[in-house]
């Protein structure tokens, strides 16, 4: 079978600057994939690349849908969400002045195609889905621990607990594939291995396919089963946490020389 995503020879270039170059990579179905690299390698860059924030300069984006596979070059960011690719971001994009259960309920109808006559006439069916739509975020923010929070602004929220957020209006739009962009960035040690195991816990019962992009090297060996490292925009090394552990190319230049 072919791969879910499936990257070929992707470039993007900011006018004389490469910031990515000549990519290739694959996604499969149902695994947990790490990008890493040192700061200015391009992985943001090619997280928006593949989710349609920017175009590429050149190369290839394919995705294997419903209906066989699709090209996602030049695709705007919302058709490739509706496929079934959902992102966090590095800089959080909550709702700040929404309630933590509406910030859910607003990623999930995005999802929901309301029948017009069912919700201009509020038909039976329409309650029906309101109810059942409430009733799936309550149980995924139940997941993330966030059941007790339903009615706080997202903007009072710890900084950790707003980024736990972020990934539960991921999870609400019910993805093939999460982008998840240093989810534990800021965290403490404590949430970082709280957040490790809630990552690993979604990914495995959700049955998802995620790439995360995360400098906190105690997640990513944790969760990953394969990791990609990018350096000046270039793939450096592919392989399982172990033989990128051992990779010298990696060690001298993503860990340092006396790693
Ligand atoms: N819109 C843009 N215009 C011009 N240059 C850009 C743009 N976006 C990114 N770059 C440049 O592309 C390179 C890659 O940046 P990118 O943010 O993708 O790296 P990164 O690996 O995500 O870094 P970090 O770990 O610090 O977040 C950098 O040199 C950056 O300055």
């Amino acid at each position: 079978m072919t791969s879910l995503l499936n990257v070929e020879d992707l470039v993007k270039n900011f006018g004389g600057l490469t910031a990515v170059s000549d990519v290739n990579m694959h996604l499969d179905d149902d695994e947990l994939v790490a990008l890493i690299g040192p700061n200015g390698a391009g992985k943001t860059t090619l997280f928006n690349l593949l989710t349609g924030v920017i175009v590429p300069s050149s190369g290839s984006i394919t995705f294997r849908g419903t209906d066989g596979t699709i090209s996602l070059n030049g695709m705007k960011a919302y058709k490739i969400a509706n496929l079934g690719m959902a992102r966090t971001f590095q800089n959080i994009r909550l709702f700040k002045e929404l309630s933590v259960l509406d910030n859910v309920l607003i990623a999930m109808t995005a999802h929901y195609k309301e029948d017009f006559f069912q919700s201009v006439f509020r038909l039976p069916r329409f309650y029906k889905t309101e109810s059942q739509i409430r009733k799936e975020a309550i149980e995924l923010l139940k997941i993330f621990e966030l059941q007790n929070d339903l009615d706080k602004l997202a903007k009072n929220l710890p900084y950790g607990i707003q980024r736990r957020l972020e990934i539960v209006r991921g999870l609400a739009m019910k993805p093939k594939v999460l982008f998840l962009d240093e989810p534990a960035a800021g965290m403490n040690p404590e949430e970082t291995a709280d957040l490790t195991r809630l990552i690993r816990q979604v990914q495995r019962d959700f049955h998802i396919t995620v790439l995360l992009i995360e400098h906190d090297m105690s997640l990513v060996m944790n969760l990953a089963s394969r990791i990609y490292v990018l350096d000046h925009g270039s793939l450096l090394a592919e392989g399982t946490p172990t033989e990128i552990q051992q990779n010298k190319a990696v060690i001298k230049a993503y860990l340092g020389e006396e790693a």
